[in-house]
């Protein structure tokens, strides 16, 4: 085959020795035209369209193509030719964090904000006021939604009473330390999720992780910390911390996390007491296809259990400054004909989640434009700030307008919507009749969230 036709993998096959290859009896034309029929894929069938083939080295473009095609194809039937995009903040609350997964540089451990300690660290925390402070502005703009993720501090607590817990108790591996012992006070959970909820902006917050420090040293299951922090105003949850649901996986790059059925139950739990939420896959760095492809099969089977996964999100690892970079565990993140083909394999694989979302915090414009129609059908959100990707060396910046998005999209021939977290509420917009800004939020009046 003529090499132009060739495209790279950056999978580092040799460095690691899996349990775990990707290898199939499958063939790739078989299982390409079980994904044109709409017949639900195997983990074979899903190995052999993400490899292109595992009786070809590297990806060959030729049938990367016809992979593409299929999901676009399925895309339209799916969701037709709208592309949706949320008016949404994100507030991190806290960088401190003690968990040392491998591939985060969003984390200072948490030590160097202690107030007897004065070692320089460019981290934060902000207080319940200083968050809801910054919604409160965000909300003026017309915003919808508010997603949180933070790192695991230790003063953290769920509530009043998660806290008495943890002061008495004096296990030393509950990663505990009173808030008076920081320059400055994360306060609880609930306390934070409170803050936030201003004028019942809808908040997308607490993924399992979270979720598990903020019940940790207690028996309370997941349902009661969700249905808790529910209470306190939490709408929806965010299904990151999944990374790769495959253990072998994360006992290299987040040995300190949640193993995957963890992960697995803390999603049920918030399907549970009535929280939608999403999933994500941060794939590009250590894992092979096949680890992707097991974890699609985790995600689809927990959808068919629970219906109430919104939306995929494929998370392209993001290098520069990581440890995984600087210990040569990898050379580089996924290539743009990985990328490519993970989006197209989670349209075709997840035949039971409506929505796969292009994001342009990983993909820059012009390629996060390209997955609209490789299979995506949403464009994430307008963010306004962004600390997790920057931090790691990505560099596409913290914030879209809606005019932006109303100009990129319009440009593909598809249709620019704007939508609610859980896409009940959609609101197309009219590229002829700017100008052009959010009016689902509690304080939106179509005025332009951000100029630009
Ligand atoms: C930084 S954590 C914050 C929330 C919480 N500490 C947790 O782990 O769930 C949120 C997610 O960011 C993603 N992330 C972190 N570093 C990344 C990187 N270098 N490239 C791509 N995604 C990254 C991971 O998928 C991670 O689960
Ligand atoms: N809200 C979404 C984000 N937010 C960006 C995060 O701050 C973070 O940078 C990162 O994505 C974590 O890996 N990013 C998305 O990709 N999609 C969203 O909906
Ligand atoms: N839209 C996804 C993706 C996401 C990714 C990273 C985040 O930090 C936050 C959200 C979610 O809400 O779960
Ligand atoms: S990914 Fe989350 S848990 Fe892991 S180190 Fe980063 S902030 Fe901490």
């Amino acid at each position: 085959m003529a090499n132009a036709s060739r495209g790279a993998s950056n999978v580092p096959r040799e460095r690691f020795d899996w349990e775990i290859t990707a290898n199939s009896d499958q063939s790739f034309e078989n299982a390409l035209e079980k994904a044109r029929s709409g017949v639900r894929l195997t983990v074979e069938d899903g190995i052999e369209l993400l490899t292109t083939g595992t009786d070809l080295q590297g990806i060959d473009r030729e049938r990367k193509e016809l992979v593409l095609e299929a999901a676009d194809r399925r895309r339209r039937e799916v969701v037709g030719e709208e592309v949706t995009f949320v008016a949404n903040l994100n507030n991190n609350v806290t960088t401190a964090c003690n968990t040392g997964c491998l591939f985060c540089n969003f984390k200072d451990r948490s030590d160097a904000f202690l107030a007897d300690n004065d070692v320089d660290h460019a981290g934060f925390t902000k207080t319940p006021a200083e968050s809801r402070e910054i919604v409160a502005q965000a909300i003026e703009t017309g915003i919808y939604e508010v997603t949180s993720v933070s790192g695991l501090h230790p003063a953290f607590a769920l509530d009043d009473e998660h806290r008495e817990i943890l002061e008495a108790s004096d296990r030393s591996d509950l990663n505990y330390k009173p808030p008076e012992r920081y320059e400055k006070n994360p306060g609880t959970y609930c306390e934070q999720m409170a803050a936030m909820s201003v004028d019942d902006v809808h908040l997308h917050s607490m993924t399992p992780e979270e979720a598990y420090h903020a019940r940790r040293g207690t028996p309370w299951s997941y349902k009661e910390v969700y249905s808790r922090l529910a209470d306190a105003g939490l709408d929806t949850v965010p299904g990151t911390a999944a990374e790769i649901l495959v253990d072998e996986v994360r006992n290299v790059i987040c040995p300190g996390k949640i193993g995957t059925d963890e992960w697995v139950m803390a999603i049920e739990a918030a399907a549970a007491v009535g929280m939608p939420t999403t999933a994500t896959i941060m794939y590009g760095h250590v894992e092979n296809e096949a680890h992707r492809i097991h974890h699609l099969d985790v995600i689809r089977d927990l959808q068919d259990r629970i219906g109430s996964i919104t939306e995929f999100v494929p998370l392209s690892f993001v290098h520069p400054n990581t440890p995984l970079y600087d210990r040569g565990m990898v050379d580089a993140g996924a290539t743009r004909d990985e990328d490519e083909l993970m989006i197209a394999v989670s349209r075709l694989y997840l035949d039971n989640i409506d929505h796969i979302q292009s994001s342009w915090v990983k993909y820059g414009d012009n390629h996060g434009l390209k997955m609209l129609s490789c299979g995506a059908d949403d464009f994430m959100g307008t963010i306004l700030s962004e600390e997790i990707t920057k931090r790691a060396g990505g560099g596409f910046g913290e914030a879209r307008s809606f005019a932006e998005y109303v100009e990129m999209v319009s440009a593909i021939g598809r249709i620019p919507v704007e939508r609610s977290t859980d896409y009940q509420q959609r609101q197309r917009i009219d590229p002829d009749n700017p100008p052009f800004g959010p009016v689902l939020g509690p304080n939106a009046d179509g005025t332009p969230l951000v100029e630009r």
